[in-house]
């Protein structure tokens, strides 16, 4: 796509509150003529252990997306002016049968993949990580995965269930999505079922930076071990919102005490705009639990630095060509 992209509504002529409640009022994708980042929502939360209402999570996210601008200073790029980012809506997942649930998100995270060059997606439980890699991996084969998380998400069943939002991971791992090299956890910390979760997890291709980590060695520390490990593989990066402090993000699912800090994550991706980022999400925002936005609001500033992540290697990429 090459023709100039079609951006948000003008703030200065339709105010930021007023209209269609797309990501960061950028047009509808059926309104432009081709997409080169989609924006997609998966409002779904059959997958949880604990608090219910991630099905709200993209309603939420995009109403606090409002106020975002062009330019983004911290990665000195404007990101819906270089490419044509445009929000393609839900993709319906049934909620009331969590394989049918999976099929459908896969099936369809498949179709828009084949339209676009990459694909943002506003979550949800964490269960959609899942089906999205399995589209992912039809595309780019196994990809690298970042997750940002206070969880490992690599458990094996719940209630003898195996597709649930504290297993991801550990099914895409076992189906050969991910790879077991280039693999790694940002932000875990809090209590585990035992020290079992950790052998389990370093087997399925996971290393650890903690949370502990990153306070004790600080955000150039950790930059360097993830960059480490991630290399020039493609990548893709799951950012579940409970790897904030739920002093940052309290609207959410299973919080955590002892996370980081918005600023934190916002610093850490922006560390990583030069890998090959194939595809993301930003998952586990509950806005019944959210007060005055700040969930919402920081998962909107982090889709947004994904966002602007994403564009830069599509301008690389033309570069190249
Ligand atoms: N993916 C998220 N947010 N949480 C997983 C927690 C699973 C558990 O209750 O042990
Ligand atoms: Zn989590
Ligand atoms: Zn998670």
């Amino acid at each position: 796509m090459n023709r100039t992209p079609v951006g948000p509504l003008d703030a200065s002529k339709t105010p930021r509150f007023a209209g269609l409640s797309t990501f960061a009022r950028l047009p509808r994708i059926e309104d432009v003529d081709g997409t080169d980042i989609a924006v997609v929502g998966i409002p779904f939360d059959t997958g949880v252990s604990y608090r219910p209402g991630a099905r709200f999570g993209p309603e939420h996210v995009r109403a606090s997306s409002r106020l975002l601008r062009p330019y983004n200073p911290a990665q000195d790029f404007s990101g819906w002016e270089a490419v044509q980012v445009a929000d393609a809506g839900d993709i319906a997942a049934n909620p009331y049968h969590i394989d049918k649930a999976v099929r459908q998100v896969a099936d369809a995270a498949a179709e828009l993949g084949s339209s676009v060059s990459r694909i943002l997606t506003l979550g949800g439980d964490h269960t959609i990580a899942y089906p999205l890699l399995q589209a992912i991996n039809a595309k780019c084969g196994p990809v690298a995965v970042l997750h940002f998380d206070a969880h490992l998400d690599t458990w094996d069943t719940y209630f003898e269930e195996p597709v649930t939002h504290g297993t991801p991971f550990r099914r895409a791992s076992e189906e050969g999505l991910i790879d077991r090299t280039a693999s790694m956890h940002v932000g875990t910390r809090g209590p585990l079922y035992g020290k079992q979760d950790l052998e389990d997890d370093e087997r399925l291709g996971f290393s650890l930076v903690t949370s502990e980590y990153v306070e004790e060695h600080g955000i150039p520390s950790a930059l360097a071990r993830i960059r480490k490990r991630v290399g020039d593989k493609p990548l893709y990066i799951s950012v579940d919102i409970d790897v904030l402090d739920p002093a940052h993000a309290p609207g959410t699912g299973t919080p955590e005490a002892g996370g980081l800090t918005s600023r934190e994550l916002l610093r850490l991706i922006r560390g990583l705009t030069d890998l090959r980022i194939v595809g993301a999400d930003v998952v586990e925002v509950a806005p019944a639990y959210d007060h005055a936005q700040m969930t919402g609001i920081a998962a909107s500033h982090v889709a947004y630095e994904l966002m602007t992540a994403m564009a830069q290697a599509i301008v690389r990429e033309r570069e190249a060509e």
